[in-house]
């Protein structure tokens, strides 16, 4: 793909993607269709957020665009094209050494749990060194500096460098982590759970230093949460996942209380919100299996507002407000379950 064919404010166009895990047990095929036929755009300069029950297919949909697939995932059909500054690459297609040439200068990841990154045995300096050193050109004391200036942005004095990680606190690896993944002021940051396993008092440090540092460097930040607080807080646009599927996505404050999918008004009237008793009804059930999706509308089993169609044909994800699609035949009849007075973003 060109850059002309790529609007000229979006970084990222997922076009039909679809990636299955694909095993084989003992000869029979098995096939767990993790994520199926997303088709979306990540423009420059915003956060993107996605939000979805467990096992919905979001680190799946992640690790594609953060090209940190293994078997048994495999991309099936579709593209994920970025338009960086120094050209275009399709990350489900490309080879090993484009990923390299791209990976950390202009795209990275934040994966879930820091220590995954950060090797036991490895001083941090170290892994500094094996990360930033060759994308950033520099080496020395230029590359020092460079990192301890970056460090003390994130709060963290210079002696981490020399630390190993398990004689850091859980709040100072996940900076460690969010330091690695920015040093090279990439143009593209992922972040699956950023703040997961982390206390709130640190969750919120670490939710604003990343928000600061896309700020400060104009880059693009997709992450993923199941914590709808976190979105309300952080980003300009949220993404629904439900069974593999894109079934929402529009501006924070639309999803919130102006929602277009029946599992949207479910999943941000989850939100605890001060002062707000409202009882509201539970969402009955569990995501289906992805070996064995439902027809029509994956989520017409959970519904309250299914229908026959529902029930036999798949409802295209269309633009039903400015700026806002939706995936649901019934869209009209969507009530939020939130009212607009009531604070976003309020964790009890
Ligand atoms: N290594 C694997 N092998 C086979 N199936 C997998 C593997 N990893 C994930 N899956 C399946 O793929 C589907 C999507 O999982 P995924 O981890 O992407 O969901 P998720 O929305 O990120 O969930 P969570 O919020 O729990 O992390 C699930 O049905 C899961 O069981």
């Amino acid at each position: 793909m060109t850059m002309s064919q790529q609007s000229n404010r979006d970084i990222l166009k997922v076009d039909g993607l679809k990636a299955y895990y694909q095993m084989n047990y003992f000869g029979v095929e098995r096939e767990v269709r993790a994520v199926d036929d997303i088709t979306m755009t990540v423009r420059k300069n915003e956060v993107y957020g996605i939000a979805g029950e467990s096992s919905s297919g979001k680190t799946s949909f992640i690790k594609v665009l953060a090209a940190a697939i293994r078997p048994p995932l495999r991309v099936v059909a579709g593209s994920a094209t970025y338009a960086f500054k120094s050209g275009t690459i399709d990350v489900a297609h490309a080879s090993p050494e484009e990923i390299e040439a791209v990976r950390w200068k202009h795209l990275s990841y934040i994966m879930q749990g820091s220590m995954s990154v950060l090797n036991p045995v490895r001083r941090i300096g170290k892994t500094f060194k094996d990360f930033a050193q060759r994308p950033l050109g520099l080496s020395g004391r230029a590359f020092e500096e460079r990192v301890v200036h970056h460090l003390s942005r994130l709060k963290l004095p210079p002696d981490v460098l020399k630390a190993y990680p398990h004689e850091l606190s859980g709040g100072m690896r996940q900076r460690v982590t969010i330091g690695l993944a920015t040093v090279c002021h990439p143009e593209f940051i992922i972040a699956d759970e950023p703040t997961t396993a982390l206390d709130v008092v640190v969750q919120k440090e670490v939710l604003s230093l990343i928000r600061e540092i896309q700020q400060d460097m104009g880059s693009s930040v997709v992450f993923v949460t199941h914590d709808m607080s976190v979105h309300a807080n952080m980003a300009d646009r949220v993404g629904i996942i439900y069974a593999g599927r894109l079934v929402e996505e529009g501006p924070t404050r639309q999803m919130f209380f102006a929602p277009k999918h029946p599992y949207t008004a479910h999943l941000v009237a989850s939100l605890p919100r001060i002062g707000d008793t409202t009882q509201r009804p539970a969402l009955e059930g569990r995501p289906p299996n992805l070996a064995d999706p439902p027809q029509g509308c994956r989520f017409h089993p959970r519904c309250p507002l299914a229908v026959e169609k529902c029930r036999t044909q798949t409802p295209p994800l269309e633009e039903v407000a400015p700026d806002q699609r939706s995936a649901c035949w019934r869209w009209m009849d969507v009530e939020p379950l939130v009212k607009p007075s009531a604070p976003v973003g309020v964790v009890a």
